[in-house]
């Protein structure tokens, strides 16, 4: 099955980051959130990193203004009937995934994908929401989507081959490199990271040592491009306890248990650097 529409709904940092790359390779691009601002701050990341990339001369102002012009914005559902591959890039929640999931089986055309890039949730109960499970996939891009080559692709029960393939196709239209992974808590990416990240937290929750000193424990020993604090701010603090908390639920191990800190920060509002206050401050 070829693509040509897409719908990427949620314009956070990933939806953004999608459309944006999904854009870059040519394809028709709406943008769905459920508020103007959301998606017009979404657009403005969008122009904004593509400006960078014409200041550093990977673009042409032309290549930018031609890739701005393949994303239209919505705050409305029913643009889902356009399209022949959806990308679900909304909050880290399985019941806001089966609300969305839900409509866009009765508003999409029959033959459309209906991909989720969630982090950790079930593939196979996302896909038992709708009528077509044999059409649900899991396709989960890396942050920020831009620079990382990875993209996790999960079947559910249901996903039929051509599904897979199509996807697995479409990754790497978009310049990535799939890679197929089954359908268990955290996938393979997040069951290792997030408790590595958990682990950096609980450090600074006993007092072993500063978060400064852990980032750059990992940093200058281990050569992570970002220590393991400044990375969950990155991620975002809600999506890391969310992870967390599907991984804990998902294996019912003690090992998977959220740091108590992870909670207190998240109830406080600091949900990393999209709120401008995490482990670290941001202006
Ligand atoms: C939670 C999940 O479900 C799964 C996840 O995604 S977990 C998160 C996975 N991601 C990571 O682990 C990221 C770890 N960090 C890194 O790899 C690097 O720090 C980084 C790529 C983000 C930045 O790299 P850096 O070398 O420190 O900085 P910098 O030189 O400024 O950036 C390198 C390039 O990335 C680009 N870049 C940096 N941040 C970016 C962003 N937020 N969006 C788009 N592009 C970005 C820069 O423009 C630059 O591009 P060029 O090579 O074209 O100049
Ligand atoms: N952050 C990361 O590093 C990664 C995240 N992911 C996954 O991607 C998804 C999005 O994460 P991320 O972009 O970081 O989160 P953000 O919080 O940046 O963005 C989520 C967006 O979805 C919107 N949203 C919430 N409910 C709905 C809805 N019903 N319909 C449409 N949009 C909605 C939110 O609006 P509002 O602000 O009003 O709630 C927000 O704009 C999650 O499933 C996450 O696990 C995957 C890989 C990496």
């Amino acid at each position: 099955m070829t693509i040509q529409k897409v719908l990427v709904v949620g314009a956070g940092q990933m939806g953004a980051g999608i459309a944006q790359v999904a854009a870059q390779a040519g394809l028709n691009v709406v943008l769905h959130d459920i508020k103007d601002e959301y998606v017009n701050r979404g657009m403005q990341t969008i122009a904004r990193l593509l400006g960078k990339n014409v200041e550093k001369g990977k673009l042409t102002e032309a290549e930018k203004t031609a890739i701005l012009q393949n994303i239209q914005s919505s705050t409305s559902l029913e643009h889902a009937a356009e399209a022949d591959f959806v990308v679900e890039a909304a909050t880290e929640n399985m019941q806001i995934k089966a609300d969305i999931f839900r409509k866009l089986d009765q508003v999409c055309q029959h033959e459309a994908i209906l991909a989720t890039n969630t982090s950790s949730l079930p593939i196979t109960e996302i896909a038992a929401v709708t009528n077509r499970p044999e059409r649900v996939i899991g396709m989960h891009f890396m942050n920020p989507v831009p620079v990382m080559k990875l993209v996790e692709v999960i079947r559910g029960l249901a996903t039929t081959d051509e599904v897979y393939q199509t996807v697995e196709e479409l990754a790497k239209q978009m310049g990535k490199i799939p890679v197929s992974v089954n359908d268990f808590p955290g996938f393979v990416s997040n069951r290792i990271l997030l408790p590595m990240i958990n682990e950096a937290i609980y450090c600074v929750y006993e007092g072993v040592a500063a978060p400064e000193a852990i980032d750059e424990v990992m940093k200058l020993g281990m050569n992570h491009p970002m220590g393991p604090l400044t990375l969950a701010d990155f991620i975002g603090l809600d999506t890391c306890l969310a992870i967390m908390e599907v991984l804990y639920e998902g294996f019912r191990d003690s090992k998977y248990r959220p740091c108590p800190l992870l909670r207190k920060y998240v109830k406080a509002g600091w949900l990393g650097r999209k709120t401008g206050r995490g482990f670290y401050r941001y202006e």
